[in-house]
């Protein structure tokens, strides 16, 4: 049996996809919906989703997906980590903790030493899985025999997951895009026009690289669904929330405090990971300080402009 954690937009649009191979317990803390969930709006549920916000029947699984944003988790797996120790937890948050600066993985080993800790990441829109679309995915488990298992259990007829033993790589690779993403939506918002945008992601991306690699991460992961494939879908398409936060900020507009936006708080742990470790992370340090309102756009470009000219 699998249960997901979370009833937002991904955690139901991964129900939906599993369904198609067998019964999923979809549970949210408050389940104030019926048939539809607001979260994805014209999406029916299968029959094979039994949705609950009854937590302890959600656990009697042993494959657990916790599809809670990344600011959230680390104090939900705090709360019912005896109850979570001990079974197969596969994170599909896109961030770094604030708090405690690190991903997922790290706050799902720390809470639950006995469990068996997995990454789902990558490229992949929850309306574009919930409609149907193709889609694929890497599934990242250190243990190489858990992550086959994995690989088999997750899959489904449009879900295509290749799978990795690089769970770092694979879970920064989803949490740095998304500040990458805020500043490409930025450039965007702001009129400066798609070559800029192609500047900064590539810039975007040496700077995931060169921080992965520190992180202990392989640098060819980044190169992955998880890291390039998801950086490419994210910066040029609307339906990013992140994309759309940095276009608000670009073009001055306000934006609705209550969507989900893991890019502006992982900035902000970005800063503090540099601060940490002596790392040069412009675009990171950029995007933090435009998120919290402390620089307007055009002196956030000037300042990236103006940096000494060096080597590729
Ligand atoms: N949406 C997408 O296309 C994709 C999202 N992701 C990642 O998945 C993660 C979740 O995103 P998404 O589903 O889109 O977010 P949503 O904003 O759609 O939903 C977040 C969900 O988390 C729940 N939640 C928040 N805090 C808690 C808590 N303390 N305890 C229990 N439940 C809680 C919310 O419940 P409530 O309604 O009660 O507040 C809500 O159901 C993010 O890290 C995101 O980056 C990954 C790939 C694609
Ligand atoms: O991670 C995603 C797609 O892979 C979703 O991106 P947003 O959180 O920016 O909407």
């Amino acid at each position: 049996m699998i249960s997901i954690l979370g009833a937002g937009a991904f955690g139901t649009a991964l129900a939906v996809a599993l369904a198609a191979k067998g019964p999923v317990t979809l549970w949210g803390r408050r389940i104030d919906w019926q048939g539809e969930n607001p979260r994805l709006p014209g999406v029916a549920l299968p029959d094979a989703i039994t949705v609950t916000d009854d937590l302890n029947a959600a656990l009697k699984a042993g494959t657990i997906l916790l599809a809670l944003p990344a600011q959230k988790l680390g104090a939900f797996l705090d709360d019912h980590a005896a109850r979570l120790d001990g079974k197969c937890q596969v994170s599909t948050a896109k961030g770094i903790d604030l708090q405690r600066l690190t991903g997922p993985s790290t706050l799902i080993a720390r809470a639950c030493p006995r469990a068996t800790v997995a990454v789902l990441t990558g490229p992949s829109f929850a309306a574009d899985i919930a409609r149907g679309l193709p889609t694929a995915l890497t599934l990242a488990c250190a243990e190489a025999s858990a992550a086959e298992a994995l690989q088999q259990r997750l899959s489904a007829p449009v879900l295509r997951l290749y799978r990795t033993t690089d769970v770092q790589g694979a879970e920064l690779g989803g949490a740095l895009k998304n500040v990458v993403a805020i500043a490409a939506g930025t450039v965007i918002g702001a009129g400066l026009g798609d070559s800029a945008r192609a500047a900064i992601i590539t810039r975007g991306f040496a700077e995931m690289t060169r921080l992965a690699a520190h992180l202990g991460a392989r640098p060819e992961t980044l190169t992955g669904l998880s890291g390039l494939g998801d950086l490419t879908l994210t910066c040029t398409s609307d339906q990013s929330r992140n994309f759309r936060f940095g276009a608000a900020l670009g073009a001055g507009r306000p934006f609705d405090t209550a969507t989900t936006v893991e890019g502006a708080a992982t900035a902000r742990a970005l800063v503090r990971l540099a601060a940490r470790d002596g790392l040069d992370l412009p675009i990171a340090a950029m995007v933090a300080r435009l998120a919290e309102g402390e620089v307007s756009v055009e002196k956030a470009m000037d300042h990236l402009l103006r940096r000494p000219l060096k080597e590729e």
